[in-house]
């Protein structure tokens, strides 16, 4: 694999593709992520925990972040936290609209032509929650069988997997089960946030969509994912799932990095480090790399 650094595509994101080809499984990936870059755009700021899309299938009914997380940007002490990424896998049958909901919130646009997705391609976005930078690396992968094995490559490291379905093809739903498992066997057991989406929700009527719903958040309730329903095309819901993808993500980040400091008890006075004791310099926050990713 060569990797090529190149700008970013505008203020605030960076844009990045991997090409696959299926004869020399080779891949070319341009990257850029300047995490101390420009502020985030206003819209990336989220200040309170966003809401889910159904109390039937979320994965916290809580409206607010963990005291201690709260608590802990306030004091701005989240130590690597806002200079880490946190990887999202979006996977799903080909077709469902995986690329059109990621192009809708990274680039908010929308095309009607399909363009398969060739391997894997990555999107970066930035974010300010709670007051601390914060970003996400957000990988669309290929839905087409030929595809598959060089897009599983990327599964590994995940801390959330997005399972996308077409609410207008039952099939693409009962076919989510198995990208579930295909990508959670590349992590850690436990270790990621999953979301079960459908797409396409201009497409249905009202009562349409609420009854594909009903097997859709039976599903997600098995899978211990969190439901959405989306439209790429009208945009309807895509802020408010990533705002939620990225809060959870987050939080966690803070909460498993609190939990890292206290187990190496760090003493931290006024922000600044002090004095580190019980564990040898290598185990500090597991060196930068680890930042890539998160699980
Ligand atoms: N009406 C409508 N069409 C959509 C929506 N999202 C995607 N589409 C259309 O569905 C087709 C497939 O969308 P893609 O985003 O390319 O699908 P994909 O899941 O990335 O497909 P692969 O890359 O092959 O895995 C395209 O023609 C899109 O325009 C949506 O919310 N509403
Ligand atoms: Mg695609």
């Amino acid at each position: 694999m060569v990797i090529a650094a190149t700008g970013p595509a505008r203020p605030g994101r960076a844009a990045s593709r991997a090409f696959a080809t299926s004869a020399g499984h080779s891949a070319r990936m341009r990257s850029s992520l300047t995490p101390l870059g420009p502020p985030v755009s206003r819209n990336r700021i989220i200040t309170s925990f966003p809401k889910w899309y159904t109390p039937d299938a979320c994965l916290q009914l809580k409206e607010h972040f963990h005291g201690q997380v709260s608590a802990t940007c306030q004091r701005r002490n989240t130590g690597t936290v806002g200079l880490r990424l946190s990887k999202v896998v979006v996977v799903g049958d080909l077709y469902v609209g995986k690329t059109s909901l990621i192009h809708r919130f990274c680039k908010n646009v929308f095309d009607r032509d399909y363009k398969a997705t060739i391997g894997v391609d990555f999107e970066i976005e930035r974010f300010e929650i709670a007051g601390v930078p914060y970003s996400l690396q957000i990988w669309d992968t290929a839905g087409q069988e030929k595809f598959k094995c060089i897009a599983s490559a990327y599964y590994r490291g995940a801390q959330v997997i997005i399972t996308a379905f077409d609410l207008t093809d039952v099939q693409t739903l009962e076919h989510t089960r198995q990208w579930l498992e295909d990508a959670l066997r590349e992590n850690e057991p436990d270790s990621c946030f999953v979301f079960l989406v459908g797409t396409k929700k201009d497409l249905l009527s009202g009562a349409a969509c609420e009854q594909a719903e009903v097997e859709a958040v039976r599903l997600a309730n098995e899978m211990q994912a969190e439901y959405w329903s989306v439209s790429a095309k009208t945009g309807e819901n895509v802020k408010a799932f990533f705002s939620r993808v990225a809060a959870l993500a987050f939080e966690q980040s803070v909460l498993q990095d609190l939990e890292r400091r206290n187990s190496a008890r760090l003493q931290v006075g006024d922000g600044d480090l002090i004095r580190m004791e019980g564990s040898p310099p290598e185990t500090q926050e597991s060196t930068t790399s680890s930042s890539l990713g998160c699980c």
